[in-house]
């Protein structure tokens, strides 16, 4: 785990110079009961030191303390702290029996810089602005129709991406690019109406910011001392991406509300300031909906993104499981030449391999941190109001005791099987469970699959001269979503022809 603030040194400086000077006690709210098992705490810093020695990615980390110390572990992080979920029963403790309790959102500096105090679903606080919130999801932004709406938004996007794959045959193209350009492209258009370098903007200062504070932000790491939020370098700098970020949206959101959504398709930007005009009920700002966009455009980007690249990455490692699925997409469509979206469900051993994906990589590995408002109790345990709750979902998506073969690529075994994703099956996590569930999973899945199926169906793939299947590397890198570290270089040969589309 690195500190992305202050090199380490000055910042324990900082901390203990301020610590002399006032006198002050640290960690001043001791715990009364019991608290979970977990390593030993050094003073001020807490388990820092274990994470920051670890030297792997914090999923990683904690996967294998949790093997010490059990599936209910509690850490402290500088002041706050965390309890860590590392098992399916454990998991189903937290997010289902005890969800209410759990279903609140720590404070981040990150959301309450970037995302207008919180103000987006992801990062509010539970309670009846979020519940407002949640029901615009899921009933005017992501429902089944609308995303259904989107479709020639996705046919055209991947077309064009098709089509500059195809002009590109026999040379090695940049796969992660051109996969995010593509997902980048369906969400613009979905959510703005249209691409503009505006947007290519925006997704430069979100990515970057979240950059920033995935590391140990010390105003994260000690909330109660004001005065790290005024010197911290890092704050500084998610201002000013702030102030950036802010003009953009402004700019977005001056030109819909001119059109007042008159287009022939409402894009979200639409949908969400009609909501405003229409909605008497719940007032929903300027600011809010700025938050929200940022909160479809982050969650919506980085998922489906990640998910395709180290989808194509596994095929490239296992040549036996490419080649099938592209018999199994090259027989659905071949006769028709013409590959309808209607049909997907039909493509068995594609959506396994999705699912595979989604098990061995979930995008956020640690879910998005849940808190509770109020002191809570587990299995005889207490847990301090205020913790943040990690659900180490990459763990329990490889738990041996309900995956066989846990760490190998296998997609067979999601064949004739009803293990699935939506958050009833607890060994497999990936987009959560409960209250604060992805709304966006149907229309994540849908920028998954279309592109993933005509890939395979119009291209064969090659690695560059020179790298075997077993050497592609895997290694993974920290950020907003946990990607490959390496970018995906592959050669693609044409096997249908694109001409007549
Ligand atoms: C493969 C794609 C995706 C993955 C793996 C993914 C994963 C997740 C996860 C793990 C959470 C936290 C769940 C929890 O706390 O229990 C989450 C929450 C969320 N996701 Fe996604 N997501 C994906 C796509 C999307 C898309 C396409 C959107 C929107 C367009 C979206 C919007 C959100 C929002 C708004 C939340 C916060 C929900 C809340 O706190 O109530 N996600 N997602």
């Amino acid at each position: 785990m690195e500190i992305t603030d202050f090199s380490t040194f000055l910042l324990a400086f900082l901390l203990l110079s301020y610590l002399l000077v006032t006198g002050r006690r640290l960690i001043s709210k001791k715990s009364t009961g019991k608290l979970p098992p977990g390593p030993k705490k050094f003073p001020i810093v807490g388990n820092l030191p274990q994470l920051a020695l670890a030297g792997t990615l914090p999923h990683r980390a904690m996967r294998d303390l949790a093997k010490t110390y059990g599936p209910l572990m509690h850490l402290r992080l500088g002041e706050v702290s965390q309890l860590v979920v590392s098992s399916p029963e454990m998991a189903k403790e937290v997010l289902k029996t005890l969800d209410p309790m759990f279903a609140s959102r720590p404070d981040l500096i990150l959301a309450d810089i970037m995302l207008y105090d919180n103000a987006g679903l992801t990062f509010a606080k539970y309670g009846d602005y979020w519940r407002q919130l949640k029901k615009i999801f899921a009933t005017e932004l992501l429902s089944a129709k609308r995303v259904k709406s989107f479709r020639s938004l996705r046919e055209e996007e991947t077309l064009n991406t098709i089509r500059w794959i195809s002009s590109n045959e026999g040379k090695p193209i940049n796969m992660t690019n051109t996969l995010l350009n593509l997902v980048f492209g369906v969400l613009s258009r979905a959510t703005f109406g249209k691409k503009s370098p505006e947007q290519d903007k925006l997704v430069y200062i979100v990515n970057k910011a979240a950059e920033l504070a995935t590391g140990g932000n010390i105003s994260d790491l000690f909330p109660s001392i004001k005065f790290f939020r005024l010197i911290s370098v890092v704050n500084y700098k998610l201002k000013s991406m702030f102030a950036e970020s802010n003009r953009l949206l402004d700019m977005i959101m001056k030109e819909h509300k001119k059109g007042n959504g008159s287009g022939e398709s409402k894009d979200l930007v639409d949908v969400l300031l009609g909501y405003q005009r229409e909605n008497a009920e719940f007032s929903l700002t300027d600011e809010n909906i700025k938050a929200v966009l940022l909160d479809i455009f982050i969650g919506g980007t980085d998922g489906s993104f990640t998910t395709l690249d180290w989808a194509m990455s596994e095929l490239m490692r296992a040549p036996t499981v490419l080649k099938r699925a592209q018999e199994e997409v090259r027989q659905a469509f071949e006769t028709d030449g013409y590959i309808d979206e209607e049909k997907f469900e039909d493509l068995k051993y594609v959506t396994s391999i999705i699912k595979e994906t989604l098990r061995l990589h979930p995008p956020a590995p640690l879910l998005v941190p849940r808190s509770n408002d109020e002191t809570a109790h587990i299995l005889g345990y207490e847990v301090p109001a205020k913790s943040k709750i990690l659900v180490n979902v990459w763990a329990i998506n490889r738990d041996p005791r309900y995956w066989e073969d846990a760490e190998s690529f296998k997609p067979e075994r999601f064949l004739g099987s009803s293990v699935g994703y939506k958050g009833t099956d607890f060994h497999f996590l990936t987009f959560g469970a409960g209250r604060r569930m992805c709304p966006g999973m149907v229309y994540g899945y849908a920028n998954i699959v279309h592109p993933l199926v005509k890939l395979l169906y119009y291209f064969d793939w090659n690695l560059p001269s020179g790298i075997k299947p077993e050497e592609l590397d895997m290694t993974e890198e920290h950020g907003l979503s946990v990607k490959r570290k390496a970018d995906l270089y592959l050669i693609p040969s044409v096997r249908n022809s694109i001409s007549h589309l």
